[in-house]
């Protein structure tokens, strides 16, 4: 391996051109950075090179990238030396083995989604030395193609290596992702952070995935606030029950961030909304499992899977 200290990163592929990817690849470019946007969808690609993405809200500008392609099998030929995975945590055995096909000593490959254990499917393939896991600390959702809409940004977002060997790497990644104005620090606690926001998520997004309502409503209405209080309660059961430290302020700092999320719809609602299949195996399902491994009951998050899944069946 080259000297991981002083890694710095140059090329970038961001895979998936939803919100949470074109963010990434729009600070990205203003940095100065070679990026290269990849998504299955072509539509959603067009503007990226062209009129450039838009985002507007707590981060604002219109940026264009340098590329675009439709195949992960494309992304060699741009000779990336970071890539991100930006798909929802579903699509991850496909993209792990797509880039398996190409992967080399040296290429790093990111986790920047929401999810728990994302990062280890992408390690099953890839290896742990090539494997970084993120977690990302805004709301978004595309307003059209390469259009985002960000109504909250509450930076530093945080990457770990799995495997100490490549630390050097995610601070490179991280410094790289800092001077485009993405805040981003290296961090030795990632698992505690991925299950902090893995809560969050496990009780937002099904709750409005459900409901249709957004995180202030559903907040705000005093029958669905019981069905997320109860539900972060289990899921820090869960936590606790697998020596995950989520923290003594937790509890009153989840309820404040879900609160202070406005008119925010979750990717899930957003997912169900454009009959897409949700990550809702790798957010309540992993609490699910989880307890079940340290016999700790959870039928708040039992009942809000099967629920997501029985949405997802008429798709
Ligand atoms: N939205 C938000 O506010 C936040 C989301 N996150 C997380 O970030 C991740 C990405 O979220 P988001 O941007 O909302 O996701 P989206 O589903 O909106 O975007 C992902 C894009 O990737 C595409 N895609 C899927 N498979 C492939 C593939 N094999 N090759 C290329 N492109 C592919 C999808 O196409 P198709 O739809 O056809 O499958 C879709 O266009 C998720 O884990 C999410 O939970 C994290 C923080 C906030
Ligand atoms: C809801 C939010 C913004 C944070 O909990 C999120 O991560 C998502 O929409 O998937």
């Amino acid at each position: 391996m080259t000297d991981k200290q002083s890694f710095v990163p140059k090329t970038f592929a961001v895979i998936g051109a939803g919100p949470v990817g074109c963010i990434v690849s729009a600070f990205l470019a203003k940095g100065g950075h070679e990026v290269v946007l990849c998504d299955v969808v072509p539509d959603l690609l067009e503007p990226a090179t062209k009129r450039g993405i838009i985002i507007e809200g707590a981060e604002n500008m219109t940026q264009t990238v340098s590329h675009t392609c439709t195949s992960i099998d494309a992304l060699p030929g741009y000779n990336p030396d970071v890539i991100f995975v930006t798909v929802k945590a579903n699509a991850l055995p496909l993209i792990a083995s797509a880039i398996e096909g190409f992967h080399n000593k040296g290429l790093y490959v990111v986790s920047w989604q929401n999810g728990i254990d994302t990062e280890l499917v992408l390690a099953n393939s890839l290896g742990r030395e090539a494997v970084m896991r993120a977690v990302v600390n805004y709301g978004c959702g595309l307003a059209g193609p390469a259009h985002v809409k960000i109504p909250f940004h509450h930076p530093p977002h945080y990457i770990q290596e799995l495997n100490p060997e490549s630390a050097g790497a995610a601070r490179g990644i991280a410094q790289a992702l800092t001077d485009c104005g993405l805040t981003t620090r290296h961090t030795d606690n990632i698992i505690a952070m991925v299950w902090r926001k893995g809560v969050l998520n496990a009780c937002m997004n099904p709750v409005c995935a459900v409901t249709g309502l957004t995180m202030s409503q559903a907040m705000n209405d005093p029958i669905i606030f019981n069905i997320v209080d109860a539900l972060v309660k289990e899921c820090v059961k869960v936590a606790r029950a697998n020596e995950i430290l989520l923290g003594w302020e937790y509890y009153p700092n989840a309820i404040e961030y879900m609160r202070n999320a406005g008119n925010h719809k979750p990717s899930m609602l957003m997912d169900i909304e454009n009959g897409r299949r949700t990550e809702i195996d790798y957010i309540n399902g992993k609490f699910v499992e989880y307890g079940r491994r340290s016999g700790i009951e959870t039928p708040y998050n039992i009942t809000l899977q099967s629920l997501v899944k029985g949405l997802e069946s008429r798709l």
